[in-house]
């Protein structure tokens, strides 16, 4: 019996493919490709601008299904059996595990030290974890909050562990409403003392955010009354060391790497290359998770989980890392401004799954650290190894003895007899900022530097040397994040990706090249293209969507009319299209509002952060601008106060340029909308004599409005709700130059 149990896999693979989906998908495919037919063959009868215009972009959006089509084509999923994993394998390896910090106003240190408590009280051996959380604003009142959260750590972990609390982030757990009816008195005394306690913890960390904090006083923190924030050396400190068993709190590190003004610091990946090497001479362990501060661990069983990944598949070469999905526990109910991602995750995700593995998506990820070190034993990239030696290993990795001789021997368990103390000296070294000079990390190690999605440019890479990667989803969710609360949020969130993915498709990096030069497989390639090219699909859109009114204006047409049997080609793609999106929305569990939101989501965030996002890179390209990393604000803990918003779903505006040009389209819209149907009106029966639009451009106006309705409302609203006047004059200066472009033409 236990030979058989032990024989048995860790995991499975599941195909989903739908040949329902393929066939819908085929059909779309073809009714594309007879458009642009039809509009080559019939260009010479057609309207000229309009005409070629809509050409152009029908081909783009072609060119974009193909993408889709190919990437789900296979989608599959995995299913682990963590309850298999400790039958047959008796001893798990160590995983150390990064926690990333950049502002303590945007980042309140509640919140990472929330997702750190529940990093160090997931179900796995606490001697071999070890947690490293890089503060980038060199915080003092971050580190206080650390060394205040391992206090309470050390009950919080034995608490969740005596009674198998699934929920270990404590403002999580103390913020639900449990039934303690039906509990033992025993476990009511003991929740009762752990809420207190996390009350108290809370307290101190407040009193120590104001500004006439005292904490700089005392000798612990005195390192950080004399720095700056981009200009200090850097800092390790051990908060917590696990004595091995049965202590049950893992090591706790606090890592702020040096800054200094003139040398950049390459925001996340440069954080994430300190924490790799710095643990790399602390405790080196095979495996690495990290996380971002605000993704506290959801799902105590996810170490397991991702094990189950890691060490289940037969070589390392199909398993590179292992990727959770970012979700999130402030979701706002159907997802208005279209952040969560979910239907994207289920459908483009799971089929990038099927291909070479899911990209890597920055946070809830476990890697393999000789990966991450370019180490195994290819021949093409990116360390040389003779007779098993490195060559010149200083001039990959450093001139950190201790760190090369660690690397020689990742996998083995330094842990047990070595105290990390000893290796503080070689810590602060390797988290210098002048230690990567000449050398590959960022290069080709470590974390990739060069784009504002370092992640997926990591991924990419790692991809490139022919490695497959896998995706875990367990129930529940093995990581939630906060999404961005607002519209203005989510625009600068979605504008730095859009420039990040943009600067790694103009880069040597691009997905097309590294098809035909490395190991990345073809399908592989055109998902990351579908990913990458987000920003340029903003120029297509807004051409397409300035179409209708252009038309009406110009009096010309873009469609073919009612009467032509043409006409039966858009009208069924939009209607098959449409109803294709909501069945998989459907199909995801997400409702019938929430595809409708995220439809709209997806068009708003293409005329405005898209689009400049696209805009910074071209910026950069032509050497005006350097793109930089603007951090999202995570949600505060206790502002949680028990009063609902209603109005917390409706879109919100700031000064910001990045609404003009929604703004415009609108505009634009709204007054062609207007004069069509008012010439429809005047001209009774007769007034399709004369008139060289119909039916389809006045509807096509009418599903622009529809689309952007947040901005018609807008319009008229008042305060943050309301589009700012000085926006609503920039647009209508614009609206006015089309105008007058529309009527010269
Ligand atoms: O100079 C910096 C800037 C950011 N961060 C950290 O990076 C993480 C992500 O920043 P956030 O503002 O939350 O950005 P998001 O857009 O939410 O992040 C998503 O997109 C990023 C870029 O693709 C990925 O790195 C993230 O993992 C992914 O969650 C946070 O932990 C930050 O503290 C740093 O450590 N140093
Ligand atoms: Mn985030």
């Amino acid at each position: 019996m236990a030979a058989q149990a032990s024989s048995l896999p860790l995991y499975e693979e599941i195909p989903l493919k739908s040949y329902v989906k393929r066939f819908i998908e085929v059909l779309v495919l073809l009714l594309l490709l007879s458009l642009v037919a039809y509009r080559l063959l019939s260009s010479e009868s057609g309207c000229g601008l309009a005409w070629s215009v809509a050409l152009a972009c029908e081909v783009w959006f072609t060119f974009i299904w193909v993408m889709v089509v190919s990437m789900k084509w296979s989608p599959i999923r995995y299913k682990t059996y963590p309850e298999r994993l400790l039958r047959k394998v008796q001893d798990l390896p160590p995983v150390d595990i990064f926690v990333t910090t950049a502002d303590p106003q945007l980042e309140p240190p509640m919140v990472t030290v929330n997702t750190v408590l529940s990093l160090l009280a997931v179900d796995y051996e606490a001697h071999k974890l070890a947690c490293y959380v890089s503060d980038d604003a060199g915080s003092p009142v971050t580190l206080y909050s650390l060394i205040q959260a391992a206090e309470f750590g050390k009950r919080w972990v034995l608490f969740c562990k005596k009674y198998e609390v699934q929920v270990r982030a404590p403002f999580r757990y103390f913020g639900a409403q449990v039934p303690l009816d039906d509990t033992s008195l025993e476990f009511q005394q003991e929740w009762q003392d752990m809420k207190n306690e996390y009350d108290q913890l809370n307290l101190r960390v407040e009193e120590a955010s104001k500004p006439d904090t005292k904490l700089l006083d005392s000798k612990e923190f005195s390192i950080f009354a004399t720095m700056k924030r981009d200009n200090h050396e850097s800092i390790v400190k051990v908060i917590r060391e696990n004595k091995g068993p049965p202590d049950e709190l893992p090591h706790l590190i606090y890592v702020a790497r040096e800054k200094r003004p003139k040398h950049p610091h390459h925001y996340k990946a440069g954080a994430m290359n300190v924490l790799t090497r710095v643990s790399g001479v602390m405790t080196n362990a095979p495996f690495m998770l990290n996380v971002d501060c605000d993704m506290f661990v959801n799902n105590p069983q996810t170490f397991h989980h991702a094990m189950c990944l890691l060490l289940g598949t037969k070589t390392e070469e199909e398993c590179a890392f292992v990727q959770f999905p970012q979700k999130f526990y402030n979701g706002l109910k159907d997802d208005p401004f279209g952040n969560q991602l979910v239907a994207l995750h289920e459908t483009m995700g799971l089929g990038m799954v099927g291909i070479q593995g899911p990209a890597y998506s920055g946070t809830g990820c476990f890697h393999r650290r000789k990966i991450i070190y370019g180490l195994p034993n290819d021949q093409d990239l990116p360390v040389q190894l003779q007779n098993g030696i490195l060559v010149n290993p200083d001039q990959v990795y450093g001139k950190s003895l201790e760190l090369i001789n660690f690397i020689y021997s990742v996998g083995s368990t330094l842990t047990a007899k070595h105290s990390i103390l000893d290796s503080l000296d070689a810590a602060h070294k390797v988290a210098d900022c002048d230690y990567e000079f000449m050398t590959r990390w960022g290069i080709n190690i470590g974390w990739i530097y060069g784009s504002a999605t370092e992640d997926v440019l990591t991924g990419l890479t790692i991809q490139s040397r022919g490695y497959k990667t896998m995706y875990c989803d367990p129930d529940p969710p093995s990581f939630l994040g906060c999404a961005p609360p607002s519209g203005p949020l989510t625009a600068t969130q979605m504008k730095r990706w859009a420039t990040g993915l943009l600067e790694i498709l103009f880069s040597a990096r691009s997905p097309i090249i590294l098809f035909l030069t490395t190991k990345l497989h073809f399908r592989q390639s055109l998902g990351y293209t579908w990913v990458l090219v987000w920003g340029l699909r903003s120029v297509p859109e807004l051409c397409y969507s300035l179409l209708p009114p252009y038309c009406i204006l110009s009096n010309s047409a873009f469609l073919p009319k009612i009467d032509q049997p043409a006409w039966l080609l858009p009208i069924s793609l939009f209607m098959i299209y449409n109803f294709y999106t909501l069945y998989e929305y459907l199909q995801c569990g997400q409702s019938m509002r929430s595809w409708w939101n995220n439809q709209r989501a997806s068009r708003i965030n293409s005329s405005s952060a898209w689009l400049f996002g696209f805009i910074c890179v071209i910026l950069k390209l032509l050497g005006l601008s350097e793109t930089v990393f603007e951090l999202t604000r995570k949600e505060n803990l206790d502002s949680d106060d028990g009063v609902v918003d209603e109005e917390i779903g409706r879109f919100t505006f700031d000064e910001s340029p990045i609404f003009i040009p929604a703004t415009t389209l609108v505009t634009v819209n709204l007054v062609a909308v207007g004069l069509g149907f008012v010439r429809m009106i005047w001209a009774g029966p007769l007034w399709m004599s004369g008139v060289e639009y119909g039916a389809g451009e006045l509807g096509c106006c009418v599903w622009v409005l529809l689309m952007f309705r947040p901005f018609v409302k807008g319009l008229f609203g008042k305060g943050k709700y309301g589009i700012p006047t000085r926006t609503i004059w920039k647009s209508t200066g614009l609206a006015l130059a089309f105008f007058s472009f529309c009527l010269r033409v």
